[in-house]
């Protein structure tokens, strides 16, 4: 763990300053694409225009003898492509893989420019982020890098969510964590085989009534984990994302896992495929019946204090501060998306 006092000092000689406070700009959803493959290295100034965050992934899902091709395909992209201004991430492979060290190394040094965030799978704790930190000041200082690159972790170990409220805190690179439910599914011995979702077997069941049928309910599999995460990314000033739906097919799934991490405090999820990205970006716009009223709050609530009555609603300080989530959230997205600029009334 740093100091507080040496919490913000570049952690190698000529390494940009790290970053004071994490940018917030639209991202609902993080869309993943394979680099290796050609075709999809075509369409990325097309998924770029359609996404808010472009995520090259090189871990899972990408075969060992392509992972080569997916760095050296990332490369090209980041030289060549133009994202027009939409960020471009990347997931490196995890930290004891025999690929992360020439991960880091060549985009890096290739393309340190133009990479916003880089995604570490697998954090265990704050150790793993203490060794990025590090590793990428070398990196960025030997690149000449002006600004610093920042650090996601997925939090898919038990240890990992163990751990989460430190990991948030292990340097001012972090940018975000997102759940990985899949491999923490695995690690925590979880008895699913799905990517996310629900599962029909978790359920709460009414008490027996006579013979009256007893009803029962889904319950979330990931609400304890995705608690922890909003609380302890909020608190460090980083944003919580869902992570990846794999059921591609289960559109009303996937909307209703998303709409339940938006409504938590989660900024965005995972597109795997280009059906998420509409799906996000519907779940995690804030619904303009609600930035309506929100705005009403904040016209009835001038300073922000005191108690008022709206529709029969008790308004304070607190709904004030529920209203401006809304309507900041609204006005950054109308901002870059003129659609939503006139469904909010802008
Ligand atoms: C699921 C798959 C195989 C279905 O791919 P498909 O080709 O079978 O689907 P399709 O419906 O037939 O595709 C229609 C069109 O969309 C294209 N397409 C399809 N996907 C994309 C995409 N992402 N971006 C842009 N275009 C895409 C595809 O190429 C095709 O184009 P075409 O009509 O011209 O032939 C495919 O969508 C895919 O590979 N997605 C990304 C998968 C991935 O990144 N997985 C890893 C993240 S999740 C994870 O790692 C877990 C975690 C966090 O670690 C943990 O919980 O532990
Ligand atoms: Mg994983």
């Amino acid at each position: 763990m740093r100091s507080p006092r040496s919490f913000f000092a570049p952690l190698a000689v000529g390494a940009p300053a790290p970053v004071r406070e994490i940018p917030t700009t639209p991202s609902r959803m993080i869309h993943f694409f394979d680099p290796s493959n050609e075709k999809l290295r075509a369409r990325v100034p097309e998924m770029a225009r359609s996404a808010d965050i472009l995520l090259a992934n090189l871990e899972d899902a990408v075969a060992a003898d392509r992972k080569e091709a997916a760095r050296t395909g990332l490369v090209e992209v980041g030289r060549s492509a133009n994202l027009g201004g939409t960020p471009l991430w990347v997931r490196v492979n995890a930290l004891e893989s025999p690929w992360v060290l020439d991960d880091l190394v060549t985009l890096v040094t290739e393309i340190g420019d133009v990479l916003d965030v880089v995604m570490i799978p697998k954090v265990e704790g704050p150790w793993d982020i203490a060794y990025v930190d590090r590793l990428l000041a070398q990196l960025e200082a030997r690149a000449e890098l002006q600004r610093p690159i920042l650090v996601h972790a997925i939090l898919e170990t038990a240890a990992g969510v163990a751990n989460v409220e430190e990991i948030a805190v292990a340097s001012p690179r972090m940018q975000g964590i997102s759940l990985g439910p899949a491999d923490l599914a695995a690690s925590r011995r979880m008895k699913t085989t799905r990517v996310g979702g629900g599962h029909p077997g978790y359920l709460v069941m009414a008490d027996p009534d006579g013979d009256i049928a007893r009803p029962s309910y889904q319950q979330d599999l990931w609400h304890y984990t995705l608690a922890r995460m909003v609380d302890a990314c909020t608190a460090a000033g980083i944003f919580p994302y869902y992570g990846p739906f794999g059921d591609i097919r289960d559109e009303p799934g996937c909307e209703a896992q998303f709409r339940a991490a938006y409504l938590m405090g989660c900024v965005g999820a995972w597109s795997l495929h280009p059906v998420q990205i509409a799906i996000a970006k519907r779940v995690f716009s804030p619904d303009p019946e609600e930035v309506r009223f929100a705005r009403r709050v904040l016209e009835a609530i001038p300073d922000g204090s005191g108690v008022h009555m709206l529709d029969g609603k008790m308004q304070d300080d607190a709904t004030y501060k529920q209203a401006r989530v809304l309507v900041d959230l609204a006005d950054m997205l109308a901002r870059k998306d003129p659609e939503l600029a006139e469904a909010y009334g802008q």
